[in-house]
């Protein structure tokens, strides 16, 4: 596990040379809610670079500013200090090329059929006219295994039905960056373990690039390539490791664990005594 105090490590890629330039880079990130009375500052001074096809997660535990991230890069909340970058372009609000999957059952239009849920936001966004945009809502539902239910209603499917649906409706904007704010989390461990497996079997069909939040160690070990650790109140960069060499498969392995307490120890434990720590 390779592991840097700056928050500031590129992915490892095949040949060592990470690409360049990022396709998402959060710089020097401040963020704050003004709440009655006072002023919330959610994340101090965050800065991470995405690369294309990345699996990016954002680790810490409640409170620590993930979602409020995943807000800002979603272009729903402004900095008040640093900036966010797209393709080089600071963000300014939310857009096509930004799509969020949110943990809550109920993001889908009830009154529409699964095949509607995708294919809307492909229409309503006027790149792709009636036809196309149904038949990219066709492939979409398909990639994600659905297409016996593409008739059905979001009431008639269970949970992790319901993220199939959500997952194949932002596919099918084709985001730059798709946007994962705990999705899996309301699940049961055995639907959310195959909804794990299957996000990654989609990852190695399409290579979209994905930020992904969790609070589960293990969780952002199997689904993420690079993991950012947040400490909380306000949420800062406590580290951020490379771990693409964990997948479905290494879960029980006695090294993952080993990489899960790591992380663990770096969250809880080691967080007053690394602030400013040397790199490891
Ligand atoms: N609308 C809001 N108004 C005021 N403060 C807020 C608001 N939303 C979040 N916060 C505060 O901002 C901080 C970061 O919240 P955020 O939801 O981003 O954390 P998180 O890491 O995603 O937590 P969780 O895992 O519990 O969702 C917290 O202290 C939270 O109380």
């Amino acid at each position: 596990m390779e592991l840097r105090m700056d928050g500031m490590s590129a992915p490892v890629r095949e040949n060592g040379v990470p690409p360049s330039p990022p396709l998402l880079s959060v710089e020097g990130v401040s963020l704050e809610y003004q709440a009655p009375g006072r002023v919330v500052r959610a994340t101090q001074n965050v800065s991470f670079d995405v690369w294309e096809a990345d699996r990016f997660v954002l680790l810490g535990a409640s409170g620590c500013g993930k979602s409020t991230l995943l807000k800002a890069v979603g272009g729903f909340i402004a900095p008040r200090q640093g900036r966010i970058l797209l393709d080089g372009r600071p963000v300014h609000g939310p857009g096509p090329d930004r799509v969020v999957v949110f943990q809550e059952f109920d993001q889908l239009p009830p009154w529409k059929t699964v095949r509607d849920n995708v294919a809307f936001p492909v229409r309503a966004s006027g790149r792709l006219n009636r036809k196309e945009a149904a038949e990219r809502a066709e492939h979409y539902i398909e990639k994600v295994g659905l297409s016996p239910f593409a008739n059905a209603y979001p009431n008639t499917l269970s949970g992790g039905m319901k993220q199939r649906v959500a997952i194949a409706r932002a596919l099918a904007m084709e985001p730059r960056v798709l946007l994962m704010d705990e999705p899996f989390a309301a699940l049961d461990a055995l639907t959310r373990r195959k909804m794990q497996e299957e996000l990654l079997a989609l990852w190695e069909e399409v290579r979209f690039t994905l930020l992904f939040v969790t609070h589960s160690i293990e969780e952002a070990l199997v689904v993420g390539n690079r993991i950012a650790l947040l400490s909380p109140h306000p949420g800062r960069m406590r580290a951020e490791i490379n771990s693409h060499e964990w997948g479905m498969k290494s879960g029980g392995s006695p090294q993952f664990q080993a990489a899960a307490n790591r992380i663990h120890r770096l969250l809880f434990e080691e967080a007053g005594a690394a602030d400013g720590a040397s790199h490891e």
